[in-house]
């Protein structure tokens, strides 16, 4: 076989997906306090985005307006190629309920209900019939070695333990992309490393994209790739100082 008989990769045929969501030149205040200044940051389907960056940079409300929770002051937000941040209010929510999933660093359980019923939550808000909604809910709690506390109040689970059952609840809705604000925060770094791999894992799996605020350097070497925030600016790490 010539060179030129040679297949030719796919990687060179087709183009290189486009962004699933997109930040373009966002601002953001909090009164007068500017928090985020013309920041853009592209992230493409599948990939895990690690935000790094000191504290007050920016990092948390980048993350918000990347997930519509908040609305940018200027510039624009794309998701899977719909402008984000001039949809209705209740639209936005309906994005948000579908096809994001969120993880935050205090989970956001009910902690007076079990593991099962905190997984259910989000399938029975979206009216999938209760014995299918806890048939699903408990795979993703045995996916997350977690089978045995399902009846156990997520209020009296361990930081690590209560993390994954917020893990669960967020893949549960096999959402598109998943948003997660120093997920391993609170955790000892042995447990938090576990946690990120379940995270990185079980959304690799799922073909999920991933979006992790993170000050842990050993959380964003799972990532795929990382950006800094600086001074509401997103930068990129190899070029520090330089403006996207
Ligand atoms: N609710 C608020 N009201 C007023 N100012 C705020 C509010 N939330 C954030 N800020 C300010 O906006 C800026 C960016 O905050 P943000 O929480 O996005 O930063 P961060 O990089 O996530 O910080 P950290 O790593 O400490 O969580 C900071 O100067 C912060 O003090």
């Amino acid at each position: 076989m010539t060179l030129n008989d040679a297949p030719v990769p796919a990687s060179l045929i087709e183009p290189a997906p486009g962004p699933l969501i997109e930040a373009r030149a966002i601002s953001r205040s909090y009164g007068r306090t500017p928090a985020l200044r013309e920041a853009s940051v592209s992230v493409r389907p599948k990939e895990i985005l690690a935000i790094m960056g000191p504290s007050g940079s920016g990092k948390s409300t980048l993350l918000h307006c990347l997930a519509g929770i908040f609305t940018p002051d200027a510039g624009e937000v794309w998701f899977d190629g719909r402008r984000l941040d001039t949809l209705k209010d209740a639209e936005r929510s309906e994005l948000r309920r579908t096809a994001f999933g969120f993880v935050f660093q205090f989970g956001q359980l009910v902690p007076e209900l079990t593991a099962a019923d905190n997984v259910a939550l989000p399938l029975l808000l979206g009216r999938v019939r209760r014995r299918q909604a806890y048939r699903r809910a408990l795979s993703w709690l045995e996916r997350l070695e977690l089978g045995e506390l399902r009846d156990r109040r997520t209020g009296e689970l361990s930081g690590g333990q209560a993390q994954r059952v917020a893990i669960a609840r967020a893949l549960v809705m096999e959402p598109k992309i998943i948003f997660a604000d120093e997920p391993t925060g609170a955790l000892d770094s042995l447990t938090g490393e576990k946690v990120m791999d379940l995270l990185v894992g079980q959304a690799r799996q799922e073909g999920a994209t991933v979006i992790v605020v993170t000050h842990d350097a050993r959380v964003a070497a799972s990532a795929d790739r990382e950006v800094v925030v600086r001074d509401g600016r997103v930068t990129d790490p190899y070029a520090i100082g330089v403006s996207r």
